[in-house]
């Protein structure tokens, strides 16, 4: 599929910027004070969610001061596009866990069916507990199910297409110092 480079970069210049880097390390800092209080004696096995997932994970990974496994899962919906389909996974999780806690973590939680499909992968794969962490999440009715909820958020935003650290915007700006919202969507 052949990329417009030019529409790339005008979503990116015509963006409204909701959360700067310093506000999104703040909230990851905070994330990481709480996982380390919560957590710390658990022996986690951590799955960072490919690709969504990457940024928050390597920023939170080093503010967590105790033993943990670190592997990675693969789910995706959005394909690069800008409304979800059909979840498929391109990677499940390799490393064993039965019996363990596992921490997920991922970028964002929308409508909720990526991290509810892996919730209930872990578990049916025999988890001893599953926890998450999303860097955040969307404000909308239209949720996977209504008490579906990560047990670590960041932040939260309004109901648009967003993009930055880690988020995509038709396969580009995950590498955006920022959260941002697409102009019109
Ligand atoms: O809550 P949901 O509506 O299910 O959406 C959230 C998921 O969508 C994105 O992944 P995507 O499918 O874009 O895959 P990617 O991370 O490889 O881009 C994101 O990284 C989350 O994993
Ligand atoms: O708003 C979003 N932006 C990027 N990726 C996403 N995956 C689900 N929702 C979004």
């Amino acid at each position: 599929m052949s990329v417009d480079l030019e529409h790339i970069c005008q979503v990116k210049a015509e963006a409204d910027c909701l959360y700067n880097e310093a506000q999104v390390d703040a909230a990851i800092e905070a994330i990481a004070q709480k996982i380390n209080a919560e957590l710390a004696n658990r022996n986690p096995v951590v799955f960072c969610v490919m690709n969504g997932g990457l940024v928050f994970a390597g920023r939170l990974l080093p503010k967590l001061d105790f033993p943990l496994e670190l592997s990675y899962l693969h789910a995706t919906r959005y394909r690069n596009e800008t409304s979800g389909g059909d979840l498929f996974w391109k990677a499940k999780p390799e490393l064993s866990f039965i019996d363990r806690d596992v921490l997920i973590i991922d970028d964002i939680l929308d409508e909720g069916h990526t991290l509810h499909a892996i919730l209930e992968f872990c578990r049916h794969a025999g988890a001893a507990a599953v926890h998450t962490a999303v860097l955040i999440e969307k404000e909308h009715q239209r949720k996977a199910s209504p008490d579906l909820k990560a047990d670590y958020v960041g932040l939260s935003c309004i109901d648009r297409y967003i993009f930055g650290y880690g988020m995509d915007y038709k396969g580009y700006w995950r590498n955006a110092p920022g959260i941002y919202a697409v102009k019109g969507l």
